[in-house]
């Protein structure tokens, strides 16, 4: 972990910006370090022989009215001018951190009154809290960095505010919460370690923009006092001879900017890093992997969707992650297909690409990925988004939880119907209505949170009832449901079948449910399909050893309690590390040497399924349910 850490550095350290900012941060660093003990002396000795010279090769920016050199002062003063900067923002964000992280610990009353002067101080601009704090604690290096400090402090506490409530609502803080965690370990324990990331780079960037503060401060002479110096005064003694010797006050000047930007550039890098705001390029990961060639099969004429060779991958920073690898089959019209598999499988992903869900950096790509007849890609998105449907396995977290669900369901006739408010909005009661929704135009009017989990289903069907669907995608859509609504949503899917003649790509991991609702099934194992099969002769008809454990695994009423749980053994591969041959060899108790070196192909068999396997099983039925893996598999 540390050494991919350490390689993700480097990576980024690779990219313009990374390089940039690794070279100004170098030189700030070297400068501050180096700088005073080299030319310290140099620089304060006074020359009466040399005073307000001009730009010499003595002296590339001048000297100033005491005849010191310019250059080698603006070089000394980078350690002061640094040090103050980075001093002022380790003050400013300890104090912003326990400002914003004070209110969650104190009682409600005191918290909510921090909370109210925290948002009145961040109303004011940073700078003008700078010179008011400067007045309170006095003209001086200590008063600017104080007043820095505090002037940062109230946006870095809005922050933390911020990134903890995001943080406070998540299922681990509760969790930690219901076991008894008292609200200050909670706090140290579980919300600031999730925060710190956001934090250390937005830190990043503040010194930045505390450096150019101090340079203000001390630049209006409340700042650092003579006989010291920083970037600051240089430019203040630099203007009052600009007539005479410009150059005196653009080495500081370049030197503010310059040490600027190299903070900036490094908050950008480290954002890259832990992911702020990751933008992993291609070029991270190298050209994208050719897939395969596949034995494609002509889908049926009446195929409403039509896949390919679908590959998706992702790029990162080790190369490209194909988590779906080659899939191809089709859906009739009016067809049921179920996708089953492990987790990790490639399901979901494989239904997001179908439509067109993934987004960059992932990249799709397919020998042939067509949808009603054309490919995928030149399908508008009126036309997507009446003819195809998505149901996700949250509703909660499908709908807006701020709009009432009818509004949500008649934005779609809005837009691509081009219905008025009203009409679209009584199509929506119209269609809660069909989903079997009850008092559809009181519930219409109603907030997602005001909806049992069953409802919020058959509202979200109802949604991609709004348009004539061709195809229902379904992922998971009952695996947070109880058994009674799980029943009542999958006949609801029937039913939408019936009705609108609609196919449906159901996915889920439960063989029971798709063996029930779908009359052909994919099997998936890590990214690909590895049998494709009528469900009308399970459990027998199974051929592929993976669906015949999956199958074994299976509990139903039959199953002998007495019996140990059958579970299949080992893991499915992370989709970075499949290896050659079949990638369920070092699973599988049929494996030979051939399954570890040649990856089979899914073929036709003579029964009407499709098979990826060297050694498929002769199809025996009504032998398999309830045996365990070996006996099943052998
Ligand atoms: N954005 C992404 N970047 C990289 N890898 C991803 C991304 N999204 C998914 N994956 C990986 O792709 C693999 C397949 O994911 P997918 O969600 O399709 O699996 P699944 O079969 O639907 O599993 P589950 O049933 O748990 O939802 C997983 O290993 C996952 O880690």
């Amino acid at each position: 972990m540390a050494r991919r850490r350490g390689s993700v550095w480097v990576a980024a350290v690779r990219t313009p910006v990374g390089a940039c900012s690794a070279v100004l941060l170098g030189l700030v660093v070297a400068l501050a370090v180096l700088a005073p003990l080299l030319w310290g002396d140099v620089a304060a000795a006074i020359d009466t022989d040399a005073i307000g010279q001009a730009p010499s090769g003595a002296h590339p920016f001048g000297t100033d009215s005491l005849g010191r050199d310019i250059l080698l002062r603006t070089l000394v003063a980078t350690r002061f001018s640094i040090g103050l900067a980075v001093l002022a923002t380790a003050i400013g964000v300890g104090a912003g951190v326990v400002l914003g992280a004070l209110p969650s610990v104190l009682p409600r009353w005191a918290g909510r009154l921090l909370t109210a002067v925290v948002n009145i101080a961040v109303a004011f601009p940073g700078l003008l809290l700078a010179l008011f704090f400067a007045v309170i604690f006095g003209v001086g290096t200590h008063g600017a960095v104080l007043a820095i400090a505090f002037a940062m402090a109230p946006a870095f506490a809005r922050l933390v505010q911020t990134l903890s409530a995001s943080v406070a609502g998540r299922d681990f803080v509760d969790a930690a919460r219901i076991s008894g965690v008292g609200r200050t370990r909670l706090l140290v324990r579980h919300v600031l370690p999730n925060i710190g990331e956001p934090l250390l780079v937005n830190a990043t960037i503040q010194a930045g923009a505390a450096l150019l503060a101090f340079a203000g401060l001390s630049f209006l002479g409340i700042g650092v006092q003579a006989p010291d110096y920083d970037w600051g005064r240089l430019l203040r003694e630099g203007l009052d001879g600009i007539y005479v010797n410009p150059a005196a006050a653009l080495a500081p000047g370049a030197a503010v900017v310059l040490a600027g930007l190299a903070f900036n550039l490094v908050g950008e890098t480290v954002a890259a890093v832990v992911g702020v705001r990751t933008r992993p390029g291609k070029r991270a990961a190298g050209p994208l992997p050719a897939p395969r060639p596949a034995a494609a099969e002509p889908p049926a004429d009446d195929a409403v969707l039509v896949v390919e060779n679908l590959q998706v991958a992702f790029p990162g920073p080790h190369g490209w992650t194909v988590p779906v690898r080659g899939v191809s089959f089709s859906v009739r019209a009016g067809e049921a297909v179920g996708v089953v598999g492990e987790s990790g499988s490639g399901k979901s992903l494989t239904a997001l690409a179908v439509s067109r869900l993934i987004e960059r950096p992932g990249v799709v790509t397919a020998d042939r990925l067509e949808f009603a007849g054309k490919p995928l890609a030149d399908a508008s998105d009126r036309e997507l988004g009446t003819s195809l449907a998505m149901v996700f396995q949250d509703p909660m977290t499908s709908f807006n939880p701020a709009r009432r669900v009818g509004r949500q369901l008649a934005e779609v006739s809005e837009r691509h119907h081009g219905l008025s408010r009203r009409a679209a909005f009584a199509r929506a009661i119209d269609r809660l209505a069909a989903v079997r929704v009850p008092a559809a135009a009181r519930r219409a009017r109603q907030y997602p949170h005001e909806f049992s989990g069953g409802m919020r289903q058959r509202a979200m069907i109802g949604m991609g009832l709004m348009g004539e669907p061709k195809l229902v995608i379904a992922d998971e859509p009952t695996t947070a449901l109880d058994v009674t609504v799980q029943r009542q949503v999958l006949r609801l899917l029937a039913r939408t079948r019936e009705a609108e003649g609609a196919a449906i790509l159901l996915i889920s991991h439960d063989i029971a449910v798709v063996s029930q609702t779908c009359e052909r099934m994919l099997v998936m194992y890590a990214g690909r399909v590895v049998e494709d099969l009528p469900t009308a002769g399970l459990p027998g008809a199974a051929r592929h050893p993976y669906t015949r454990a999956l199958l074994a695994t299976t509990v139903d009423l039959e199953t002998d309690r007495d019996e140990p749980l059958a579970v299949i053994p080992g893991r499915p591969p992370e989709p970075d590390r499949v290896p050659a041959g079949c990638a369920f060899a070092a699973r599988c108790p049929l494996a030979t040497d051939r399954c570890r070196e040649e990856d089979p192909q899914l073929e036709p068999t003579p029964d009407g399924h499709r098979v990826a396997c060297w050694h498929p099983h002769e199809p025996a039925v009504g032998v398999l349910s309830g045996q365990s893996r070996e006996e099943g598999a052998a």
